[in-house]
């Protein structure tokens, strides 16, 4: 009798954090996330007042900073808990970040800063046709990929930073308040473009902002109020 083979599923939990605590030193307070399950496709607005948390939170699930307890799982891998070398290529493979400054390599061109996140990922020759898929998609002419990254105004260096953490087709993309240097129509129109390209790739997102205005693009909305309380050190005197 022939059975049928069952392709083995991929994971359909991109993130799952359990009994997360982290702080930054010894004297400072800590983070703590008992539980939160992310599926695959969501699309979260976090939200919460300045100095809340909202950025550590994001650098922890990106695996820039590691939680002193606790387990974050990506695509049901242990994340927080393996090896740097690791963590460094599932972050590379998995997950798109764009920061709040955008942190583009300013001597280098456009298309060498997007060459870089597909290198360390380890992506092949096809990357550079990608990058050029990207641009056009994002609005950008051929032209600029051969501008260093100090020439670009604001509002293409966005651009170019979300070309730069969509090359890998992360599952993951995590967005630190990136629209707080635009008008309200570049904004709008950054929106469509950067939620039209996610929604191409069922990409589930993560993007942080203290802009109401924004929120009405995110069917979810997360308080990080809700789901981090803050544990004060214990004193030594
Ligand atoms: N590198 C660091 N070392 C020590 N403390 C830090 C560090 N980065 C942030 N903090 C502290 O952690 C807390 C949370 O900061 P975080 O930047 O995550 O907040 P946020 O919600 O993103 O704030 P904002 O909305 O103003 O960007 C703050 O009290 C901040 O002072």
């Amino acid at each position: 009798m022939l059975t049928a083979k069952i392709p083995p599923s991929s994971p359909t939990q991109v993130i799952c954090v359990e009994h997360l605590e982290y702080a930054y030193n010894k004297q400072a307070p800590s983070f703590v996330l008992p539980k939160w399950q992310i599926e695959k496709g969501q699309r979260i607005f976090l939200h919460g007042p300045s100095g809340a948390g909202k950025t550590t939170l994001l650098n922890l699930l990106a695996g820039i900073l590691v939680p002193q307890q606790g387990t974050i799982h990506l695509l049901d891998k242990p994340f927080s808990t393996c090896r740097d070398s690791q963590r460094d290529k599932l972050r590379a493979q998995h997950i798109g970040v764009v920061f709040q400054q955008f942190n583009l390599i300013a001597h280098l061109s456009v298309l060498d800063n997007i060459r870089l996140a597909a290198y360390f990922a380890k992506q092949g020759k096809q990357a550079d046709e990608h990058a050029f898929d990207l641009l056009h998609k994002l609005q950008l002419p051929d032209y600029i990929a051969s501008q260093p990254a100090s020439s670009l105004s604001i509002g293409q260096q966005q651009r170019v930073a979300i070309a730069r953490a969509l090359i890998n087709a992360p599952e993951l993309l995590l967005v630190d308040e990136p629209t707080s240097a635009l008008d309200a129509n570049a904004r709008d129109a950054f929106m469509s473009l950067l939620l039209n390209l996610c929604e191409a790739h069922n990409t589930t997102v993560i993007f942080v902002s203290h802009d109401p205005q924004l929120a009405s693009y995110f069917s979810q909305k997360v308080a990080l109020q809700e789901l981090v309380t803050i544990k004060e050190p214990n004193h030594v005197v």
